[in-house]
């Protein structure tokens, strides 16, 4: 549970999309491939190879185990597979920062990650692809909370001030008008007091979806 402190009342957020670890592992093991993603991207080694011996073998023993799914069929959206796979809030996604997301009664969806150094762009600040990235998923999060989702058609991302690394940041993202099949959301970046980016967005419904059921239990 969070707050949500511009309301001037104290308002209650629910996780959302939650996640919980998978049985097998899997979600663990993501996280400490993704120390090891921070840690190679942003430090010098002396010698590193008998850890790459031990990564070969790790690689080659969970290629052993694995028994692979195809990519989530269409239909699929918010199965737990298809969420765990995404480059933004899939738990078991190593290239996921992870963001967590939570929503608030009013459809706010806000979640708050601090991004390390395999994130950079700029000297020192997060990479501006993914910024949009993560304002990409965080709107489509937006949509699902309004139980309304479709597909992103155009992306607008204004960079007020340099996003800053190892810093907290704070996304927030909404549904702000529906008009048939189109969808628009809005969506903002803080680093504490300073906006740091902007981004409106357009969605489309595509017309294949509504004859699907687009209210498929939303599972992690
Ligand atoms: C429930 C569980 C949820 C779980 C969620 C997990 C989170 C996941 C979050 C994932 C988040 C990540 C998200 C991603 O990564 S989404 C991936 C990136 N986006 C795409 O790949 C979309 C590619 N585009 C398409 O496939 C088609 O265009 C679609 C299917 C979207 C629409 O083709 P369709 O044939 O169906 O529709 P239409 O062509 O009749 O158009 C309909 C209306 O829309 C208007 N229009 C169209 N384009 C534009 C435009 N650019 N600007 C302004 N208007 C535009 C158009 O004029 C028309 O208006 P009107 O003439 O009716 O007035």
């Amino acid at each position: 549970m969070t707050e949500q402190p511009d309301s001037g009342e104290a308002v209650s957020a629910q996780t959302f999309l939650d996640q919980p670890d998978h049985a097998s592992g899997a979600t663990e093991l993501a996280r400490q491939l993704r120390r090891i993603r921070g840690l190679v991207s942003g430090a010098d080694f002396e010698d590193l190879s008998a850890e790459i011996e031990l990564a070969r073998e790790l690689a080659d023993r969970i290629e052993n185990a694995a028994t692979p799914h195809p990519p989530a069929q269409y239909d699929s959206w918010g199965v737990p597979e298809h969420i765990a796979s995404n480059p933004v809030i899939g738990s078991r996604n190593p290239a996921a920062p992870p963001l967590d997301a939570v929503v608030f009664p009013d459809g706010t969806v806000r979640a708050d990650l601090t991004l390390g150094v395999e994130f950079q762009g700029p000297p020192g600040c997060v990479h501006g692809g993914v910024v949009a990235m993560l304002f990409d998923e965080m709107l489509g999060l937006a949509n699902a909370a309004a139980e309304h989702i479709g597909m992103t058609v155009d992306l607008q991302v204004t960079y007020s001030a340099p996003t800053p690394l190892d810093t907290p940041l704070r996304f927030e993202a909404r549904q702000e008008r529906v008009d048939g099949r189109k969808l628009w959301c809005a969506g903002t970046l803080h680093a504490g007091d300073t906006l740091c980016a902007s981004v409106r967005g357009m969605f489309v419904t595509p017309r294949w979806m509504l004859d699907g059921d687009q209210s498929k239990p939303i599972e992690g």
